[in-house]
């Protein structure tokens, strides 16, 4: 256990995978499945002590929370629902902008009268007066149904726990209302349901996410280190252009001045004689070129790169911070 190798767990089916797939080649992360399709373990290409586990995006979370996988992509819903002190089972290290949906209490749109949660607490009162039965919320977010119900005072309800194809059971009679995940919205209008407007429970998307609870070898520590540092080095990459330029040295004052003003770097100096490389934020570029030609740069030229490492980088100080 004191010399474990670091185990990522990844989605492998569902509509994370190709995305999780896609976030990791970016970084220059291939998975290897060395002993053929139907394993589901794989090893990253290049990058020692790692031990990549494709599981479903739920059960990753299970692992993440027992601490028998370290790092794993998965959505926030899940975490949320499966994990009842989330917080101190496990960090998120990042939001990774896929895999958006929210999760959201919806009823048939013939409800006219029903808009807010408020007014569930009439429906549930209708019903008992009516029918002597309890309102009943078709779901499998259960515990986040619990928790966001207490939190709007809605007390008199009952959860019929739901599998599959939740938005039928309004129409299939097994329950009054419900709380689903979605994303287009597409699934509720088909089965003529609408979301309440303070029906939104949970904002989610796909999330890196790390398990305090894993066996953070010496070994582990050193693999998360590696990759987080890739996965970093391509977003700031991304975020980042070079500019070069030829100026007068003579402008020197002015081009720190540039500098400052408009939150770019000068990593190599700035008396370097007449060649200046500036690091800037990708939605600063024009803005710089535009300040550099207006002190008589001239031969400006702007490059994207393919990683940009930093003396450290936010997702590993993160890491580091939460495993101690
Ligand atoms: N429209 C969507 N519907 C459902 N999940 C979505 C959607 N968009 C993104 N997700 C995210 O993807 C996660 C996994 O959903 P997905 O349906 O891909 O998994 P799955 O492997 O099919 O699992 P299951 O069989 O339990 O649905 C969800 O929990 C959520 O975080
Ligand atoms: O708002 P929309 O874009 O219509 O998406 C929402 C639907 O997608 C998901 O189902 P999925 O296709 O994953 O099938 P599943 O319920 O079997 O997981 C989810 O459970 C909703 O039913
Ligand atoms: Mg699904």
């Amino acid at each position: 256990m004191t010399d474990s190798p670091l185990i990522l767990a990844v989605p492998s089916k569902g509509r994370l995978q190709e995305n999780a797939a896609a976030f990791f080649a970016r970084a220059g992360l291939v998975f290897t499945q060395s002993r053929g399709a139907r394993d589901y373990r794989g090893t990253l290409a290049g990058v020692p002590d790692v031990e990549v586990a494709f599981l479903s995006a739920s059960e990753i979370v299970s692992q993440l929370s027992l601490g028998t996988a370290h790092l794993g992509i998965t959505g926030e819903d899940l975490i949320r629902e499966q994990i009842p002190d989330a917080d101190e089972a496990v960090e998120l290290l990042t939001p990774l902008g896929f895999g958006h949906a929210n999760v959201v209490v919806a009823v048939p749109q013939a409800w006219i009268d029903v808009r807010t949660m408020a007014d569930l607490d009439e429906v549930a009162a209708d019903l008992r007066a009516r029918h002597g039965t309890k309102m009943r919320v078709a779901t499998k977010y259960v515990n986040l149904t619990r928790r966001f119900f207490a939190e709007k005072g809605v007390s008199d309800y009952r959860i019929v726990e739901s599998l599959g194809a939740t938005e039928g059971a309004p129409s299939a009679g097994s329950a009054e209302l419900i709380v689903d995940i979605t994303t287009t919205g597409a699934t509720l209008a088909a089965n003529a349901l609408k979301i309440l407007d303070d029906g939104v429970m949970l904002r989610s998307e796909a999330n890196l996410v790390a398990s305090a609870r894993a066996p953070w070898s010496e070994r582990a520590r050193a693999a998360a280190t590696a990759v987080l540092t890739r996965i970093a080095a391509e977003e700031e990459a991304r975020a980042s252009r070079e500019v070069r330029a030829a100026l007068d040295p003579a402008r020197a004052s002015a081009l720190l001045a540039l500098a400052k003003e408009h939150g770019a770097s000068l990593p190599y100096g700035h008396a370097l004689g007449r060649e200046v490389v500036l690091h800037c934020r990708t939605a600063q570029v024009f803005d710089i070129v535009a300040a550099l030609q207006g002190i008589g740069a001239q031969d400006i030229s702007v490059r994207a790169f393919d990683y940009l490492f930093r003396p450290t980088n936010a997702l590993t100080e993160r890491l580091l911070r939460r495993i101690g």
